[in-house]
């Protein structure tokens, strides 16, 4: 079913332009300007940085939050940079404005059949594999809000660089919707900030300010709303200067247990994720968070 619904979306890619790949509401927009400037398709809000470089634009609204879809179109962008030879270096950030990405898609959780839950769910998994084991050096450029899954994304890359608004906000947040962030979420924040901070930001579901982000190192950098891809980009020169084969085998030393660990267990975790996210108790946590949600905005 899922590689059914992997081909639609492939349908919708137009060879050799697959830079243009983008379907109605949902799509991560990518540009590589290394390859032929005719191939610089811009379709909407593109950017780009120079010499191998790709600029990934998340562009999901509002929130850019973490669909099916969304994941899928996410996976086969990045494959298609990761088998690109050429490009040795990826920035994630965001196109829509205040919003890094506001993590999973809650309506992909809530009121569905566990068969939907399960197929999401492998999705998300993808997402976190593909991105954690890049070969690329990847920096999130985060221009904006990240909570939950948006900010396990971004953890998934090598440096993270966020906007110093003190309106915006980063952290693991789970235990905030009565729900339970699953063993790799929890290995990847340990890997980030620590054991002792990770345990308090999982258990209290904080979420921080760019500073405070900064302080414990969540985040790597913190710079002016205005500065967030060029600093990325000018950061991303430090990444690169070093050979490939040490920088990427290096990264796979650091992070390879951490992904075997899921890669191992795939199957058990999605059950896992299915059977508590369809109970009854976890539902009626969603349906009030989302009532929170629409209230808040009100
Ligand atoms: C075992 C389970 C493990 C699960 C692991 C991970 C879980 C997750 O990732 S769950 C998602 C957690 N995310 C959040 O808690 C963030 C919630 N959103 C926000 O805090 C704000 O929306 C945000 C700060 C990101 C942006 O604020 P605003 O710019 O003010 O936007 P609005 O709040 O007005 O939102 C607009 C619109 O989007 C809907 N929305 C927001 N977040 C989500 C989401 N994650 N999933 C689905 N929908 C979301 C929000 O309800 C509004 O909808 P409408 O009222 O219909 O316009």
């Amino acid at each position: 079913r899922e590689k059914k619904r992997k081909k639609k979306l492939m349908g919708k890619v137009s060879w050799p332009g697959w830079l243009s790949f983008i379907s109605a509401e949902t799509a991560v927009w990518c540009l590589c300007p290394w390859s032929d400037p005719k191939r610089q398709v811009y379709v909407g809000a593109f950017s780009s940085v120079s010499t191998g470089v790709a600029v990934m634009y998340m562009q999901s609204p509002p929130v850019n939050s973490l669909s099916l879809d969304f994941l899928t179109e996410f996976c086969i962008n990045l494959e298609k940079l990761e088998m690109d030879k050429s490009c040795r270096g990826l920035i994630v950030t965001s196109s829509q404005p205040k919003v890094f990405s506001a993590g999973l898609d809650i309506m992909e959780m809530y009121g569905k059949s566990p068969e939907h839950c399960g197929e999401f769910w492998r999705a998300v998994q993808e997402m976190w594999l593909k991105m954690y084991s890049s070969n690329m050096a990847t920096i999130a450029a985060i221009n904006g809000s990240s909570p939950a899954g948006g900010c396990l994304m971004s953890m998934t890359c090598d440096y993270r660089i966020m906007a110093d608004n003190p309106r915006y906000s980063i952290g693991l947040n789970e235990t905030q919707l009565g729900i339970v962030a699953p063993f790799w979420f929890k290995d990847t924040i340990i890997n980030t900030v620590g054991h002792r901070t990770a345990e308090m930001a999982l258990e209290l579901g904080l979420l921080f300010s760019p500073s405070e982000a900064l302080k414990i190192g969540l985040v790597d950098q913190v710079v002016p709303e205005d500065q967030v891809l060029t600093t990325a980009t000018q950061a991303m020169t430090k990444w690169l200067a070093v050979p490939d084969h040490a920088r990427q085998i290096t990264k796979s030393l650091m992070r390879k247990p951490t992904l075997d660990k899921l890669t191992s267990s795939r199957e058990a975790d999605i059950q896992n994720f299915v059977s508590f996210i369809t109970k009854d108790s976890i539902q009626k946590s969603l349906r009030v968070y989302l009532e929170m949600l629409k209230k808040r905005k009100g």
